[in-house]
């Protein structure tokens, strides 16, 4: 990795050091939570890598309620309750939303009385329909493909803590927006959101969705890895097709399956990759930590940002 002046490298087999007792312990019962998430997902990364990060997290978390407390002191005013969000970013396919979610299940098992949320930016897509009458249906999550706009308002209603507030939702299996479904973010303590884009500066707004952000996180990989998760991932979805022929990737499931497999390689080379190159690799400096993935996920180093 460049650029690692502002960084502390830290190798895996000193992170997992630095978890710290008096946080409550790693049980069977999170395992058992973490691997139903996920059946590949190693129990050693959730050991050694994200009980670490949990507490790192926690850490980060105790500064930002002090810090409200006190501007709230000193601005005399009640304080008023602003979640606090983690983003996490990273190419399409890098695990992303499987790290969000592991997070969501240890944040929650931290922290009880808390209500942890978790949102993915792909809901804010514009949808095929829309994307289509703007000549961006080849463009489908580069920058000009997310209602930016839309997302920011969602942002800015969750910190500023008004009320209920629906998240729209995005189908991998339809390849499309879900009309009219929608998660109700009401009120957390900690937010999650996750997303390509989430740490990306629109070059048309005065306030950028990383602003929100009290914690940020990239997931880091070599593309040519992040290619073959990509395609694993597109091998379940094409498996789960079949039985469906609602789902988007059903033409694709009963056809030729090399030639599925060919087309998705193609849509990787043509768009994910560019998109990671271009929109998404550019961002990483920005996270407050890096998680960098090897083989099978594996993460083999951590960069915590200095200042
Ligand atoms: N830690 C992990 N261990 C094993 N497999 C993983 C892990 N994280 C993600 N995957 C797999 O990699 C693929 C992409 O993960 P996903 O979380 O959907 O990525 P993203 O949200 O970044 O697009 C999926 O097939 C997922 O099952
Ligand atoms: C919806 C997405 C933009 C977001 O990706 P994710 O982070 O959920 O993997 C992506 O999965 C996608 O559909 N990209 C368009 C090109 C493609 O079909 O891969």
């Amino acid at each position: 990795m460049q650029n690692e002046m502002n960084y502390y490298k830290i190798e895996r087999h000193e992170w997992k050091k630095f978890y710290r007792n008096g946080m409550a312990p790693l049980s069977q019962a999170d395992l058992d939570q973490a691997k139903s998430l996920n059946d590949r997902i190693s129990l050693a990364d959730v050991k050694e890598i994200y009980m670490p990060l949990r507490h790192l997290i926690h850490v980060y978390y105790n500064q930002y309620q002090s810090q409200q407390q006190d501007r709230a002191d000193f601005l005399r005013l009640r304080s008023h309750k602003a979640p606090f969000i983690v983003g996490i970013a990273g190419s399409v396919a890098v695990g992303k939303s499987t790290t969000a979610r592991l997070l969501e299940i240890l944040l929650t098992r931290a922290y009880p009385t808390k209500k942890i949320q978790n949102i993915t930016t792909d809901g804010f897509l514009y949808s095929n329909a829309e994307l289509k009458r703007r000549g961006l249906l080849a463009r489908k999550g580069f920058p000009e493909s997310y209602n930016m706009k839309r997302l920011i308002a969602f942002m800015n209603a969750i910190k500023n803590n008004l009320g209920p507030v629906k998240a729209p939702k995005y189908s991998h299996q339809s390849y499309d927006i879900i009309a009219n479904k929608y998660d109700l973010i009401d009120s957390p303590d900690i937010l999650i959101v996750e997303g390509i884009n989430v740490l990306q500066l629109p070059s048309n707004q005065q306030i950028y969705v990383s602003d929100f952000f009290d914690f940020s996180i990239y997931v880091d990989a070599d593309p040519v890895l992040i290619e073959q998760w990509y395609l694993d991932r597109f091998k379940v979805l094409l498996d789960t097709a079949f039985t469906d022929p609602t789902n988007y990737y059903y033409p694709y499931a009963i056809g030729d399956r090399k030639a599925a497999i060919n087309m998705a390689k193609n849509v990787w080379m043509t768009n994910d990759l560019p998109n990671l190159r271009d929109y998404i690799l550019p961002t990483r400096s920005r996270a407050d930590v890096i998680l960098h993935k090897t083989n099978n996920h594996r993460i083999n180093e951590i960069y915590l940002r200095k200042f």
